[in-house]
């Protein structure tokens, strides 16, 4: 039996395999259909200890907030509470438990890598007769798995081998060549089939297969997202999809070179004929040419014609410059962990080139300014400046690389400056900006503005977004709706509390309008318009700032 689609949407089969086709119109936003019964959920390996088993949430020590409870019989997976460790024991937990138990005794492990644990389970499954993990592995429509094209790279075939040696044996089904053999076609499946679960929120990764959602194939120009809330996937446009038209995702991160893209592609063994690959438009080109544009009318960059015909200088740097920056890049700086200042100084010399053609939206730029900015986020002496990256990602960065304003990384970015001002907003209080801040540009921006007026719009801004891209049990919109009903409620705010509304309610009301752009809008284009001279200032060895670095 073929995987069900979600209504309003057919399974078909085209010149890419199978793939899901649209039956009625999407628009921007809509919810295509949500994925809450996958046959693996998993978090990353180390993840059996710092997450829930189950409902996958972060526990207290990987970032989250949760306190977290071991099983007691395997000592390894941990839950939240006794639902979760009920229901994960009825699905999956009760087969899968010795096997944890099994490597403490005799290895002194408590974790198993990401693809062996996910083989395991699905073998588990298997012999346990589960209905739909055995019609979603073996029977007359399974998921694909590529195994030739895997066999044909002799040392992913290696790695593959012993990867399902050790689940075979882990599972006790390692009996002879043909159960090994049937380990390696289900790895192969899983490697195919399983999506790259990110949390938003933590940075803590998984992975999650639903036989539908695994339906859904790859372009690098998409017309469709999927978020993760608990244990549900969640398939919603991007852009308008017309009946007829085939549903899209993207696999990996799209506005990577395209050497970069085809390289991580290779796992899924095709080369990619989308229209970013074959004309190598770069994310500003892809942005351009797409109807999502005019959504962004509502958003902090509501300049569209700066979207339709940005200030670039392309005759600066090539497209294989830029491939050769990023891969200089990745080399040299990805995997160091070293001292972050260090690390982000010898990246924005190998960004230069963009920079100066003020390609700032081009990988990886804004990766080396949002590692910055996360890492001057949690330093006391720093915070300050993390002020103007974050404005300026999201208004300079984000739109480019995600034209549609609800995409969860847009609406994480003004989350994220909501934090920082309300850091800023206490400093200015209690006078110490100044203090710890010597910029004049910052202090002088932040002391003109209302910073409680600006949270407030931007609170409005990522709820409004927030509620179109992501789950309503979103945590981040959760605590978005909770400070805003605390500012909300400050005392003699009525009059700024109000046109903030008005504006939110509609944002075409005059009034609320031209006081959303000059209390909200303006400081945070002000503040975003300081950040290149800070990161001049901090890591291209110009002296000012840097003085203080200390
Ligand atoms: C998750 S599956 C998608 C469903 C698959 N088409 C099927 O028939 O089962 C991923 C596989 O689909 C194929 N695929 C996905 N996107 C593709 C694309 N843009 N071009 C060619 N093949 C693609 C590749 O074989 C890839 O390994």
């Amino acid at each position: 039996m073929a995987p069900l689609p979600p209504d309003g949407t057919r399974i078909s089969s085209g010149p890419n395999g199978r793939c899901l086709i649209a039956t009625r119109t999407f628009p921007p936003g809509a919810v295509i259909g949500k994925f809450p019964s996958p046959i693996i959920a998993l978090p990353d390996g180390p993840g059996i200890k710092t997450t829930c088993n189950w409902c996958l949430r972060v526990g207290s020590e990987a970032g989250g907030t949760l306190k977290l409870k071991a099983c007691t019989a395997c000592k390894a997976a941990v839950y939240c509470d006794a639902k979760c460790q009920r229901a994960h024991w009825k699905y999956i937990h009760k087969a899968e438990c010795r096997v944890f138990t099994n490597l403490r005794e005799t290895l002194g492990k408590d974790w198993l890598p990401t693809p062996v644990r996910a083989t395991v389970q699905v073998l588990l499954h298997l012999k346990g007769g589960d209905a739909v993990v055995t019609e979603a592995f073996r029977g007359s429509e399974k998921l694909q798995g590529n195994v030739e094209g895997f066999k044909s790279d002799p040392q992913v075939w290696k790695d593959f081998e012993l990867m399902s040696m050790a689940a075979a044996t882990y599972s006790g089904q390692l009996q002879n060549k043909e159960s090994l053999d049937e380990a390696m076609k289900v790895l192969c499946q899983v490697q195919t089939n399983a999506f790259n679960r990110l949390d938003p929120d933590t940075g803590a990764t998984g992975i999650f297969l639903d036989p539908s959602l695994a339906m859904v194939n790859h372009s690098c120009i998409y017309n469709a997202f999927v978020g993760f809330e608990k244990r549900t996937a969640t398939l919603r446009a991007t852009q308008q999809i017309d009946e007829g038209d085939e549903i899209m995702i993207s696999y990996i991160d799209s506005t990577l070179p395209r050497s970069t893209r085809q390289g991580a592609l290779r796992l899924y063994h095709f080369t990619c004929g989308c229209p970013r690959c074959s004309g190598n438009l770069d994310a500003y080109e892809v942005c351009q040419s797409l109807p999502a544009i005019p959504l962004n009318s509502f958003s902090l960059q509501p300049d569209l014609k700066k979207l339709q015909n940005p200030s670039i200088d392309r005759s600066k740097v090539t497209k294989e410059q830029v491939e050769r920056i990023h891969n200089e890049w990745y080399e040299k700086t990805n995997s160091r962990t070293d001292d972050a200042m260090d690390i982000a100084e010898d990246r924005w010399k190998i960004c230069k080139p963009l920079v100066e053609a003020n390609m700032w939206a081009i990988e990886p730029v804004p990766s080396t300014i949002l590692g910055l900015c996360n890492y001057w986020q949690t330093q006391y002496k720093w915070v300050v400046y993390a002020l103007p990256l974050a404005c300026f990602l999201a208004t300079e960065c984000d739109p480019v690389k995600y034209p549609a304003p609800f995409e969860t990384w847009r609406v994480k970015g003004i989350i994220v400056i909501v934090q920082l001002l309300a850091v800023t907003g206490e400093l200015t209080s209690s006078g110490e900006l100044a203090k710890r801040c010597p910029h004049e540009g910052i202090v002088g921006v932040l002391a003109l503005a209302d910073q409680v007026t600006m949270c407030q719009g931007l609170l409005h801004l990522a709820i409004h977004h927030g509620l179109i891209g992501a789950d309503e049990d979103w945590q981040v919109l959760k605590d978005a709706k909770a400070m805003l009903k605390d500012l909300e409620s400050l005392p003699g705010r009525e009059k700024e509390s109000s046109l903030i509304q008005a504006w939110a309610k509609n944002p075409e009301d005059p009034q609320g309008k031209v006081f959303f752009e000059e209390e909200v809008l303006k400081p945070v284009k002000e503040l975003s318009s300081i950040a290149p001279e800070i990161l001049d200032a901090m890591l291209g060895n110009s002296l000012q700032i840097r003085v203080s670095r200390g």
